[in-house]
């Protein structure tokens, strides 16, 4: 379980990213945090595997007080935790199953990293993981000449080698257009519900985050102003997260 118990986050220039936030996430939901640019949609994220501290207030994970982790115990922390980014971040010039394998190197002996060689059983995971994602005709093609979508998708297969209890996810379908959007949201699903995973989204795309999440976070300058089943989101619920500022929810959403 994720728990954010009066959790606030300044940075050192003075902005207020997060503002006395209480949250609790149990193991395996599915969230979507949606809020206007600047809102606080990131730093809540990146709190979580500590990529930013927090300022006041505890945040746990299973238990674990994060801003507490050091070193090892960081390292350990973080290796349950995927990450996955709006621009995929892979090494494009190498094969799709390398890319995935990367998310073995951490606890890889030196001399097998600097060779690059891998344990049979590490390969296996990763085709099983390009598997799930339904790439695994991709493996041995160069990451630069898959679609966006695609590389997204090896990004995700990526996390999932890594055994993540936890993935959270940075925009990331911004970068797609609608159609491949949403076969990536239903891999996020499709992953939740199979492996049960944690997914935390963050998204600009309403009506995907309805969609596909069970719950919906929306923050509004660093506060949450709502927390609750995606099927409660109502018109005047937007309103409150956006301001006013995006048009009618529509029909379909
Ligand atoms: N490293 C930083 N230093 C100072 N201020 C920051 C830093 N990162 C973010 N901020 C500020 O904190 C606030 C929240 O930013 P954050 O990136 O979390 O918003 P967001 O909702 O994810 O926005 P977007 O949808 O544009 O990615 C913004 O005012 C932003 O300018």
């Amino acid at each position: 379980m994720i728990e954010f118990k009066d959790v606030s986050k300044v940075y050192p220039n003075g902005v207020v990213g997060l503002d006395n936030v209480n949250l609790k996430i149990e193991q395996g939901e599915f969230v979507a945090i949606i809020g206007l640019s600047g809102a606080g949609k990131s730093t809540l994220l990146r709190t979580i595997n500590r990529m930013h501290d927090i300022t006041s207030g505890t945040l746990t994970v299973d238990g674990l007080e994060v801003k507490n982790l050091k070193g090892k115990e960081l390292r350990t922390f973080r290796r349950k935790i995927g990450m996955i980014f709006q621009s995929f971040n892979l090494v494009t010039r190498t094969t799709v199953i390398r890319n995935v394998l990367m998310a073995k190197v951490p606890e890889m002996p030196f001399w097998r990293v600097l060779l690059g060689v891998f344990k049979k059983e590490d390969k296996m995971q990763a085709l099983e993981s390009l598997d799930k994602v339904g790439i695994l005709d991709k493996a041995y093609i160069r990451a630069d000449q898959l679609s966006g979508g695609q590389q997204q998708r090896v990004a995700l297969a990526r996390t999932l080698a890594q055994n993540p209890e936890i993935i959270l996810a940075d925009e990331p379908v911004a970068a797609l257009d609608p159609v491949t959007a949403k076969q990536v949201m239903s891999d996020f699903r499709k992953i939740n519900q199979d492996m049960n995973i944690s997914i935390l989204i963050n998204i600009h795309h309403v009506e995907l985050a309805l969609e596909y999440a069970d719950r919906i976070i929306g923050i509004r300058a660093g506060k949450i102003v709502y927390d609750g089943p995606s099927e409660n989101v109502t018109q005047d619920v937007l309103n409150t997260i956006y301001e006013g500022k995006i048009p009618e929810k529509t029909e379909e959403a």
